[in-house]
């Protein structure tokens, strides 16, 4: 990618595409396209093709989707596949129609098995059942790395494809009932504080493992896939270390300053057990993260608190 380049950031405003562009500033790229899900409906075929006849990008980071948490999952199911499937198929076709000459697909940890084989490395997708919480997501998400890998096949395009592990940062999304844990812990021991309430829930048992990986990390890594990666198969990106959910409760707790109980409310799902993805194959190209875990929520937890009342004022 030279300086000039004209490079489409899709999903600008999230948490990973908001990340994506500081990183791309950050290295003197100026030639950005962006449009909000109000101004291009990616799930509309018509509107992408027309944006891609327009803009005619040399590049494409494709960071837009339709997320969110384990219930958010687990109740729109039915547009969790949808949505996914249409903004991947429009945008990654209109790539192609369009002559883009490099695309990045995100896709998500949750592809794997289950009960897949711990850490899990690149070679287990497809080996056994779906996480039911979240199997539209993740059939979402193996359709997007398929198109990828076989377009590539196919047509000779350099259409590359990520895995993160769960995410986390500023501009994430800090809504209680559809976000994802951090973000929703974070919230909830800051707001028990304020109000001096002596107990926070947490759902589930607390038992389930999870890898969280800074969003600023991950768009230095995309980045790094960007300019030396050019392989049609998937490449995991995490940081290969786990906490467990209590581990992140009590990290956070501490970070918020809160004094209470934990209560962990046993009637919500735990989802996968455990999701550890093998960063092998990415150390092996030559990027690590960077970031650790507690200066990672520590510089969450100072943005989240600046922007509070503006993130409650969007409610
Ligand atoms: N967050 C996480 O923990 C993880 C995320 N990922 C993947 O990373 C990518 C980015 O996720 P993340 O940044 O967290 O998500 P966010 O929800 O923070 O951002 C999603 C972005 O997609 C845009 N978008 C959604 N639907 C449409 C649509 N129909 N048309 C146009 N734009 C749309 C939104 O636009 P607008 O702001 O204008 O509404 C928003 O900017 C996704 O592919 C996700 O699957 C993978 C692993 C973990
Ligand atoms: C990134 C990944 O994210 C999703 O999978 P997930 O990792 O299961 O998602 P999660 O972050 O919402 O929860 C992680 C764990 O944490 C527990 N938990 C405790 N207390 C809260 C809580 O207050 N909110 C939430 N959301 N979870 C909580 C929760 O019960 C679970 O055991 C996928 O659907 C899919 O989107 C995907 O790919």
């Amino acid at each position: 990618m030279d300086k000039t380049a004209k490079i489409y950031v899709a999903g600008h405003r999230g948490l990973v595409g908001s990340a994506v562009l500081r990183a791309l500033q950050a290295q003197g790229y100026t030639n950005l396209v962006m449009a909000t899900h109000q101004e291009v409906d990616l799930t509309r075929q018509e509107a992408v093709e027309a944006f891609f006849a327009q803009h005619q990008p040399d590049h494409v980071i494709l960071s837009a989707a339709k997320v969110g948490g384990i219930q958010a999952n687990n109740t729109y199911r039915g547009e969790f596949l949808y949505d996914n499937l249409m903004i991947e198929a429009n945008v990654i076709h209109s790539a192609y129609q369009h002559g883009v000459k490099k695309l990045l697909f995100l896709g998500s940890s949750c592809i794997y098995p289950k009960l897949c084989p711990q850490p899990m490395s690149e070679d287990a997708l497809l080996t056994g059942p779906l996480e039911p919480t979240n199997e539209p997501y993740a059939i979402a998400k193996i359709a997007g790395l398929k198109l990828c890998e076989n377009y590539s096949r196919q047509y000779g395009v350099n259409y590359i494809s990520a895995m993160p592990t769960n995410l986390y940062g500023i501009n994430d999304n800090f809504d209680l009932a559809n976000s994802h844990v951090l973000p929703a812990l974070m919230r909830k021991f800051h707001e028990a504080k304020l109000e001096g309430q002596p107990s926070v829930t947490v759902w589930g048992t607390g038992t389930p493992l999870r890898e969280f990986l800074y969003v600023d990390d991950l768009a230095d890594a995309l980045l790094f896939l960007m300019h030396n990666y050019d392989a049609a198969e998937f490449v995991n990106v995490g940081t290969g270390q786990e906490v467990s959910i209590k581990e992140l409760a009590t990290t956070i707790k501490a970070v918020v300053g809160f004094e209470g109980e934990l209560v962990f409310d046993t009637a919500k799902p735990d989802g996968t057990p455990r999701k550890l993805q093998d960063t092998s194959k990415l150390e092996a190209l030559g990027w690590k993260a960077k970031t650790s875990f507690k200066e990672g929520v520590e510089q969450t937890y100072r943005w989240f608190v600046e922007n509070y009342e503006h993130i409650r004022g969007k409610e």
